[in-house]
């Protein structure tokens, strides 16, 4: 109607002139403005661009606007802010992974982040050979411990403050365990506190963990699990000693092969696992399975270890395969997550089948079954009166299935 067509004027000359108040008032009361274009199409956020209005730019892309839009010169509105010279627009549309969507076609324009994936430190590779550097970190009065103890974090009561002659106490034992984990990127992001035991939460409990405490738990818990692990050499079974910041052993046997040249047994391992959401080739379905173990009316994503050999859709389609008899087709990498039970990558996929009968391995599930669309959003957002339960969000399972649920209803 002329009425509408004359509000995207407003609304777009607003953008343009960078009043930043009548696009606010506009956008709350008709939000289906944000993507609307106008002439050539040009998008209120190209024009924004075009002017050099930042505050514009972050109004607009808080109300969510698509910053990958093209107008008809096939340019987006970072293409325009970079032509242009505003250079503070430009940053600001192409900050972050997602700004590569244009390069990468396809890329998840949503990136979430999975449990256990956020990294709160700077690791600093190089400085794991600096033995002085380390030493004098070690005894640094703001060097913050993270203390485990058979491979579970302790956790500070309220009681017991973890205190530093504890911790002094503790790296004088010849069987402690000291790993160089990292640098905080940003300052007092872990702990309030100096030289502090861990974690803030009252809770050994790895899924119950902050975002923030979860990464460096995983981190740390996977690199002490492989000593405890690998305390011989798997060459020649001799005695071995801990070298670059926890991040090596080296075998004391002066003969041993694995002195020579790079060998991989000297390094923490890390496994991968692939884990997919299998569709149904009528796309409205997916395919959940349930071990023996698993709690009551519990389905998740099916999965499996990778094999030497064998690239990522192989496995897929094997362990699919092989644990429901199910066929798979098209195999798509969706994210990963670092699984520390104990040093797992959780290798995420969206598979499509192209066969539906189901036939398990009983050594390994106990039922396997299609879920209807409307099942697994049940069980996503109504808990207890679902037909089955989804694994906590903090496995990469739970987000695989949001994952899938999200992408059909933005379509
Ligand atoms: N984060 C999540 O959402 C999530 C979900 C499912 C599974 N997982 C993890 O993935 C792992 C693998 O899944 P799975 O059990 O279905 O795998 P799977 O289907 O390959 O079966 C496991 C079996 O494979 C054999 N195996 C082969 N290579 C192995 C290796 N490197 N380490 C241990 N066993 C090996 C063992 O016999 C084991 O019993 C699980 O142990 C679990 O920790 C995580
Ligand atoms: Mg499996
Ligand atoms: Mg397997
Ligand atoms: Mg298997
Ligand atoms: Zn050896």
């Amino acid at each position: 109607s002329d009425d509408s067509e004359e509000m995207l004027e407003t609304f777009l000359d607003a953008a343009a002139r960078g009043d930043l108040s009548q696009v606010s008032t506009l956008l709350s009361n008709t939000p289906s403005l944000i993507n609307q274009t106008g002439h050539s199409g040009w998008t209120a956020l190209m024009l924004a661009a075009r002017n050099g209005h930042h505050h514009v730019a972050e109004k607009l892309l808080l109300f969510g606007c698509d910053k990958f839009s093209v107008n008809s010169s096939s340019q987006t509105a970072y293409d325009i802010a970079t032509f242009w010279g505003h250079r503070h627009i430009a940053g600001l549309l192409g900050r972050a992974a997602d700004g590569c969507g244009r390069i990468l076609p396809g890329a998840d324009l949503h990136p979430h982040e999975n449990y256990f994936s956020r990294e709160t430190l700077d690791r600093q590779s190089g400085r794991r050979t600096d033995k002085v550097w380390l030493e004098a970190k070690q005894s640094d009065s703001e060097t913050v411990y993270l203390l485990f103890s058979n491979l579970s974090p302790m956790v500070r009561t309220q009681q017991q403050d973890g205190s530093e002659a504890e911790v002094k106490d503790l790296l004088q034992k010849p069987s402690t365990v000291t790993i160089f984990l990292g640098i905080e990127k940003t300052k007092k992001s872990l702990s309030e506190e100096k030289n502090c035991s861990f974690p803030r939460s009252p809770n050994r409990d790895l899924l119950k963990l902050s975002e923030e405490e979860a990464g460096v738990v995983a981190q740390a818990r996977s690199v002490l699990a492989w000593h405890s692990r690998y305390s011989f050499c798997p060459t020649c079974g001799g005695a071995t000693k801990m070298e670059e910041g926890g991040y090596k052993r080296s075998c004391l046997n002066s003969e041993c092969r694995s002195l020579q040249g790079v060998h991989n047994t000297c390094y923490p391992r890390v496994d991968p696992v692939v884990i997919m959401l299998v569709i149904h080739p009528d796309g409205n379905q997916c395919l959940l399975g349930r071990k023996k173990v698993f709690p009551v009316r519990m389905f998740s994503c099916l999965a499996g270890f990778v094999e030497p050999g064998e690239t990522l859709e192989e496995a897929v389609r094997r362990e699919t395969e092989e644990e429901s008899g199910v066929t798979v087709g098209p195999v798509q990498y969706v994210s990963c997550q670092p699984w520390p039970m104990p040093s797992n990558l959780m290798i995420g996929c969206l598979a499509v089948a192209v066969s539906t009968d189901i036939k398990v391995d009983e050594k390994e599930i106990e039922e396997a079954r299609w879920f209807p669309r409307q099942q697994v959003i049940d069980s996503l957002f109504r808990g207890d009166r679902s037909v089955f339960v989804i694994p906590p969000r903090q496995t990469i399972a739970h987000q695989l299935v949001r994952h899938w649920i999200c992408m059909n209803s933005n379509l």
